[in-house]
C-alpha cells in the first residue's frame, strides 16, 4: 500500500497562488492537507502548520485547484488546519506543537565517534525515531551504523528493505553511507566463541594442575559461572542477551573496521533489557570479583590437598589475566555509555501517562547509572485542528494534559522536549523516514 500511496504536496507556483500536488509512490508524507470537510468553489486558506513561521505561507485555495476529485480522500490529514478566508485568528497549530527544537546542529557538529541509544516502552516509535536519526546523521557527513539490539527486530521493516542475518548491511536509497545491523544472538554468540577461546573450568583446572578433578565440574563453562552470578533463570537469560549487545559495542570500539563510523544508533529494545545493557559492564565487574575469589579458593584448597598427599605445593595464582582483561574492556564500555561526549540516550515516549511514568522511571534508572541524557521525544501528537471529531478534540485534550504531566515530572522537566506528531501514514523506507527526520530533528 505505501508503494501506491497518493500523497499531497502543497507549493507555491509562479502565480503565487498554491498549487496541489499529488506525488505517487512511496515518496513520503504530505506536509500539506486539508482537514476535514471540502466544498466545491469554497476558498480555504491553507496554513502551512509544519512551518515555523505559519503566516508566511497563508494563501488562498479552491476545491478546483485539486486536481482530481477523489483527492478531498486523501486530504483529511493531520497537517493542515484548514478554514474560510475570512478568518485570521492566528491559529494554534502544529507550528507551536513542534516548537521544542532538537537542536540537532548540537548533534551533527562534533566530528568525533557517538553512540546515541534510543529507548522507552514498546511501540512508542523508537526503531522510527532511531532510523530517522541514523538517516539524517548519514545526509549531513557522518558515517553511520544503526544497530538493533532489540530481539524483535524491526529495523528491516522501517527500512522497507532486507537489513536482517546478523551482519552489517548497506542500507539503499541513500548518497551517504549508511550500513544497518540487527543482532541476531546465534551468530552472535559463535562470534564471542571463537574471540574468547575455551573458558571452561576443566581448562581453568587444568592451568591450576587439578585437572584431575575437573571431571565434575568439566561441563561448566566460565561465562556460564558469569551469568550464575545473577539471582535468578529468567535473569540469566535476559542478561545472556544483553551481554550480546554488550559484545557488539566492545566490537564498535575495537575493531578498527569500524574506525571510521562517527556516528552510531542503537535502536535499542522495551526498558528493562536496556537498562540491563547499561548495566551490565558493573555486573561483569562484580561477578569477575567473585570468579576471581572462586578461583583463589580453589587454588588454596588444591594446595592443601596434595601437600597432605605429599605433592609439590602448587603455586598461589594471580588472577588470571583473561579475567583481567574482561574486566578492563567492561570498564572502557562503562566509560563511553557514561562520557557526556560519547553517549547519549533519547528517551522516545507517547502522550499517554502510562508511557510518560516509564519514561521517567527510565529516565531515574540512567540516572543512576550516570548515562548521559538530554533529549525526550514525545511521538504520536494529534496535531490541532478546527474541524475535529469528538474522539480527535478529546484525546487531543488528553495529549495536552498530559504534556502538562511532562511539565511537572521532577526527571523529565529538564530535558529537551521534542515533540513529534502522529503522521497520516505508517513510517516506512528510506524517504518517509528522512520525512520524520526532517520533523524531529532541526
Ligand atoms: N509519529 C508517527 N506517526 C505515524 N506512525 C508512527 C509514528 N511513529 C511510529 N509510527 C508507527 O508505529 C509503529 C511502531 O513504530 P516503531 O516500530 O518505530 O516502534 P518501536 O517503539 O520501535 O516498537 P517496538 O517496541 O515494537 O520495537 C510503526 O508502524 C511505525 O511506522
Amino acid at each position: 500500500m505505501a508503494a501506491s500511496l497518493l500523497l499531497n504536496r502543497i507549493s507555491r507556483s509562479s502565480s503565487s497562488s498554491i498549487s496541489l500536488h499529488r506525488v505517487s509512490g512511496a515518496l513520503g508524507f504530505n506536509s500539506l492537507s486539508a482537514h476535514g470537510t471540502l466544498f466545491r468553489g469554497s476558498p480555504f486558506l491553507i496554513l502551512f502548520t509544519l512551518s515555523s513561521s505559519v503566516n508566511k505561507y497563508s494563501n488562498f485555495v479552491t476545491f478546483s485547484d485539486f486536481p482530481s476529485p477523489s483527492l478531498p480522500i486523501c486530504l483529511p490529514k493531520v497537517f493542515l488546519l484548514a478554514t474560510t478566508a475570512s478568518d485570521t485568528t492566528p491559529q494554534r497549530s502544529l507550528a507551536t506543537l513542534a516548537e521544542g527544537a532538537s537542536h540537532f546542529d548540537e548533534m551533527v557538529s562534533v566530528n568525533q565517534r557517538k553512540y546515541y541509544l534510543l529507548g522507552g516502552k514498546g511501540g512508542v516509535g523508537k526503531t522510527s525515531c532511531a532510523a530517522s536519526l541514523a538517516v539524517k546523521f548519514a545526509s549531513h557527513g557522518h558515517p553511520t551504523i544503526v544497530v538493533s539490539t532489540d530481539p524483535a527486530h524491526s529495523l528491516s521493516d522501517s527500512f522497507s528493505q532486507d537489513l536482517s542475518g546478523g551482519v552489517l548491511k548497506p542500507v539503499q536509497g541513500l548518497d551517504s553511507p549508511l550500513l544497518a545491523l540487527e543482532i541476531t544472538p546465534e551468530r552472535m554468540k559463535e562470534e564471542i566463541k571463537s574471540q574468547t577461546g575455551d573458558k571452561s573450568v576443566k581448562n581453568m583446572m587444568d592451568s591450576m594442575g587439578l585437572g584431575m578433578f575437573a571431571g565434575e565440574l568439566g561441563d561448566l563453562n566460565l561465562e556460564d559461572m558469569l551469568n550464575a552470578a545473577s539471582p535468578g533463570i529468567d535473569e540469566i537469560a535476559a542478561i545472556s542477551k544483553a551481554r550480546i549487545s554488550l559484545f557488539q559495542v566492545l566490537q564498535f570500539m575495537e575493531s578498527p573496521e569500524y574506525s571510521r563510523f562517527t556516528r552510531i544508533v542503537f535502536d535499542t529494545a522495551p526498558t528493562g533489557h536496556t537498562l540491563r545493557l547499561l548495566s551490565l559492564p558493573d555486573f561483569y565487574d562484580s561477578s569477575i570479583s567473585k570468579i576471581t575469589k572462586l578461583k583463589k579458593k580453589i587454588t588454596a584448597a588444591a594446595s592443601a590437598f596434595k601437600s597432605v598427599f605429599g605433592k609439590k605445593e602448587i603455586q598461589q595464582q594471580e588472577p588470571s589475566s583473561e579475567l583481567d582483561q574482561l574486566r578492563e574492556r567492561m570498564e572502557k564500555v562503562r566509560n563511553v555509555f557514561r562520557n557526556v561526549d560519547t553517549t547519549e540516550f533519547v528517551i522516545v515516549t507517547i502522550p499517554t501517562v502510562m508511557a510518560i511514568n516509564e519514561s521517567s522511571r527510565l529516565h531515574a534508572s540512567l540516572r543512576k547509572e550516570n548515562v548521559p541524557v538530554h533529549r525526550l521525544i514525545v511521538n504520536q501528537l494529534l496535531p490541532e485542528s478546527e474541524s475535529d471529531c469528538k474522539f480527535c478534540s478529546m484525546r487531543r485534550k488528553e495529549q495536552t494534559r498530559v504534556l502538562g504531566i511532562i511539565q511537572n515530572d521532577t526527571e523529565l522537566s529538564g530535558l529537551k522536549l521534542i515533540q513529534s506528531p502522529l503522521l497520516d501514514a505508517e513510517i516506512r523506507g528510506v524517504p518517509a523516514l528522512k520525512f520524520m527526520g526532517d520533523l524531529i530533528w532541526k
